[in-house]
């Protein structure tokens, strides 16, 4: 260190408080990044990397990026995960004793992005902070620092809770104690690949006391709370003063979706492309705000468990459909409203410049119009909208008298501020404007003095105003007035004693003006700053009823119904499923009933693969969390329960909990759901236990079902290839069976996709094999085992009787799989070991190969 240059040390000193952000060092136009910053951002950024002298022997690596185009490069690594401490030179070079001060004005990382060109427009950006009580409960605290959202839950439910309550939303960093168990914090880097921060600092700071209101009675809650704020305020090292009152998540207010919910039933991203294409979101987003559209997302994740609270929302919807010329005006009305949310955190952050506050006016003269259309409506809680939208009408006045209608982007060269908002920037303006009227009569009084037509008045930075006149024309010049001051190829260029005293006129005006106008701007801005919290209503107002008026179109163009909810019964006629009836081609999409009355729980679903079982089981539950969010749902008539929670195992399980295999996910999830579901709840499961050799699986599947049966009461629906389950409607008498039609034309299996009653007679296996172009041989081959099996085999695949205990049921199956593992896999190890070309096959794939034939004996 000490044989480095002044202006290294500083580096690394400013480095060494920073040691987990990429730190951004200004030297003049360029940003630079120095040592092992350098060599990894020139990776990531894909920039070149070079070396600087350091005052040692060896040069330094070094890369830098330019200041104007910084924002694009710091957007890169933050989407990476990474953290960017920008330090700026906090002293003016020129009067700098030494090396200039720098400091570090920020550090941006994933989940404090302010930059609008950062931010997802129609996503949230989450930061949360994890916490960890003695008591065993764990604090979850939000922030959206875009737009000054706050929100807290407290769980008790121990640390599954908390990984399924950080996946559900969309964060982008969590901040936990360094003192949080290391398994913990591995699982969140593993499961929920978010950016890990530290902040140890659990101290209530007083400044912030206005957020606490709601939160202040609970220890717990408040430290929670602290440790975020503390973490934003040490990176974000600025005024906070646009967060809003933290709210906490009454978590047993919602229908509780599990994780493997979220993901499974494609809520708002769908599995196979990770976007929102295909997904829940994507069928009902027809917001036209970008507040719209973030509100939505949030109501999907969290459906309501109040009937009230959901009736309130299903009566506005009705009104909005019912109203279709109002609605279309609504609509059209709305798209004029920019995103508030976001332009009231940007006021408060310091970062909104001219042409924002022209959006906020813009938006705020719409609010009028948007109560008018409301109050047109039949529904008296419309009107009831419409009052709660209070127009901020000195803000707006503010912004009419103050903002010019065109400004530039910059907030530092003037052109901002309109004639008659401030008498001094009048009078510089004045001066200004009168000065080049001078300017362009003294053109004329001159052109006709020295009859020299092409002489002009021109301008530039380094010599002010000039007189211009070609050398032909020198010769008419009089003598003795005119100080020459720059040479042309073609023209001199003069100045006269008067010439140069209005240009210090006009200048000076000039300069004051921007400055005042940089000033007065400031100055309106933390006017504006007052109105932040009634913006902020106005944002959650609106974008309520952007959601709303999205529901009734959804509902109009896709023809759903508006649910009606009843406590014990389910019955749904017709239903579809929102997504798959809009992908399917021509609109085939076959309808299906779904009934559970009071003395059913669970539905056990037979049929073919393909036919159509998964989606028939999704489809109920997204009409469920459709109807519990307050939208109508895809059917001829539906009258819904209200659940309070849904859990899930359909479809591929794919590694979430890392290092675990697909059988043991399901086996998880599974798990998952028979602890925590009640009798409200309901449980989808898809083929439960067809990850393991076949007796297993029945039996496991049996005993789960017997359990959720005998136990748990919660409404499920069971999809099984194993046909020997659909016994079970004979012992236990809340079980029905139903199946999915197919039917054999010709040797093929046609779909029908019809749910009917009772248990399917076949399972048409090989026939899906047919359809999937396997080759022909190989399905005849596979037809001869099915008849082999078929013959021998009635006696052994006979039910197993659930009255008996499990634990002979278990036994029992053990004795069977014996005899028919051994007369089956015996001869086909022989064939395989035949077909082996060990020249053909690594060292991996022949041990590979050997486990598995091992496994095969066992
Ligand atoms: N009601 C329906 N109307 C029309 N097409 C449907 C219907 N239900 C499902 N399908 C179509 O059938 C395809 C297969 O459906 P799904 O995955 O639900 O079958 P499955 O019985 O669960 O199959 P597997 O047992 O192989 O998992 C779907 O992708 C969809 O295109």
């Amino acid at each position: 260190m000490a044989k480095h240059t002044p202006m290294i040390k500083q580096y690394l000193k400013i480095k060494a408080e920073h040691k987990d952000s990429f730190l951004f060092f200004r030297l003049g136009d360029f940003y630079e990044l120095f040592f092992d910053d350098a060599i990894k951002a020139a990776q990531e950024l894909e920039i070149t990397l070079t070396k600087r002298d350091s005052g040692q022997k060896e040069e330094i690596p070094m890369c830098g990026v330019p200041y104007h185009s910084a924002s694009n490069y710091i957007k890169i690594l933050i989407d990476k995960g990474y953290k960017v401490a920008i330090c700026e030179q906090t002293e003016d070079p020129k009067k700098a004793k030494g090396i200039v001060k720098r400091e570090v004005i920020q550090v941006i990382t994933p989940g404090t992005v302010m930059e609008s060109t950062m931010l997802e427009e129609h996503d949230n950006n989450y930061i949360a902070s994890l916490s960890h009580f003695p008591d065993g409960t764990f604090v979850l605290a939000y922030n959206d620092l875009s737009t000054g959202e706050n929100r807290i839950a407290l769980l008790n439910n121990g640390w599954e809770q908390v990984i399924h309550e950080l996946y559900n939303q969309p964060i982008k960093e969590v901040v936990i104690a360094t003192a949080l168990p290391k398994k913990y914090q591995e699982q969140l880097k593993d499961r929920l690949h978010v950016t890990i921060s530290y902040e140890d600092k659990v101290n209530f700071n007083a400044e912030y006391r206005f957020l606490c209101e709601n939160i202040n009675n609970d220890e717990r809650l408040m430290k929670g709370f602290s440790r975020l704020l503390n973490y934003i305020q040490h990176t974000q090292k600025r005024s906070l003063n646009h967060l809003q009152q933290a709210k906490i998540i009454e978590l047993n207010q919602y229908l509780s979706l599990d994780m493997y919910s979220k993901r499974n039933l494609e809520l708002t991203e769908s599995i196979l492309r990770k976007g929102k294409h295909g997904s829940l979101l994507w069928i009902l987003d027809k917001t036209v705000t970008a507040m719209g559209s973030r509100q939505l997302k949030k109501w999907i994740e969290r459906p309501l468990l109040h009937q009230t609270s959901i009736e309130n929302r299903l009566d506005i919807v009705e009104s909005f459909l019912k109203g279709f010329m109002q609605r279309e005006q609504l609509r059209e009305s709305l798209k004029s409203v920019y995103d508030l949310e976001r332009l009231a955190g940007r006021v408060a952050f310091g970062n909104v410049n001219a042409r924002d506050l022209i959006q906020l006016k813009n938006s705020l003269q719409q609010i009028p119009n948007i109560k008018q259309i409301l109050t047109q409506f039949e529904e008296e809680k419309t009107k009831q909208l419409a009052e709660q939208l209070q127009v901020p009408n000195h803000l707006i006045d503010l912004l009419e008298k103050s903002i010019k209608d065109d400004p530039p982007v910059s907030i530092k060269e003037g052109s901002l501020i309109k004639d008659g908002y401030h008498k001094t920037l009048d009078t510089y303006r004045d001066a200004s404007h009168n000065g080049k009227k001078w300017i362009a009569e003294l053109e004329k009084k001159e052109k006709e003095e020295t009859n020299i037509r092409s002489l002009k008045i021109g301008y530039n930075r380094v010599f002010g105003y000039y007189i211009e006149v070609t050398k032909a024309n020198l010769h008419l010049l009089p003598e003795g007035r005119y100080e020459r001051k720059q040479t042309l190829t073609n023209a001199e260029r003069f100045v006269t004693p008067e010439l140069k005293e209005k240009e210090q006129l006009i200048l000076e005006a000039e300069e004051k003006s921007i400055d005042l106008e940089y000033e007065l701007f400031l100055g309106i801005r933390e006017k504006i700053k007052e109105h932040i919290p009634q913006l902020q209503v106005l944002a959650e107002i609106i974008s309520t009823i952007d959601v709303l008026q999205s529901f009734a179109l959804v509902s109009e163009i896709n023809h759903y119904t508006r649910p009606v909810f009843h406590q014990q019964e389910l019955s749904i006629k017709d239903g579809r499923h929102p997504v798959v009836e809009q992908v399917i081609k021509d609109g085939s999409y076959v309808p299906n009933d779904i009934n559970l009355d009071e003395d059913t729980d669970i539905l056990l679903i037979t049929g073919p693969n393909m036919s159509g079982k998964s989606t028939y089981m999704r489809q109920l539950a997204l009409i469920i969390i459709m109807g519990q969010i307050g939208c109508f749902v895809p059917a001829e008539k539906a009258h819904l329960k209200i659940f309070d929670k849904i859990f899930t195992r359909i479809g591929a399980a794919d590694d979430l909990v890392s290092g675990q295999s697909t059988f043991m996910v399901e086996m998880l999830e599974a798990n998952h759901a028979l602890k925590n579901a009640t009798e409200n709840s309901l449980i989808l499961l898809d083929e439960i236990g067809r990850g393991t050799s076949t007796y297993d699986g029945i039996a496991l599947a049996q005993a789960i079902v017997e359990y959720i049966h005998d136990y748990v009461y919660a409404k499920t629906l069971f999809s099984t290839h194993y046909h020997e389950l659909t016994a079970l409607e004979t012992s236990l008498p809340r079980l029905k069976n139903i199946h999915v039609r197919a039917e054999e034309y010709e040797g093929n299996v046609v779909f029908l996709h019809q749910v009917k009653e009772g248990a399917a007679d076949k399972s048409y296996g090989i026939h899906v094999a047919k359809l999937a172009n396997l080759p022909g041989n190989l399905i005849e081959r596979a037809t001869t085992i099915l008849n082999k099996f078929e013959q021998a085999g009635t006696n052994e695949t006979e039910t197993m009787k659930s009255e008996s205990n499990q634990l002979s049921l278990f036994e029992e199956q053990k004795e069977k799989n014996k005899p028919m593992k051994k007369s089956t896999q015996q001869p086909d190890l022989a064939h395989e070991l035949s077909q082996i070309n060990l020249l053909e096959m690594t060292p991996i794939d022949a041990l590979n190969e050997l486990y598995r034939l091992q496994k095969l004996i066992k």
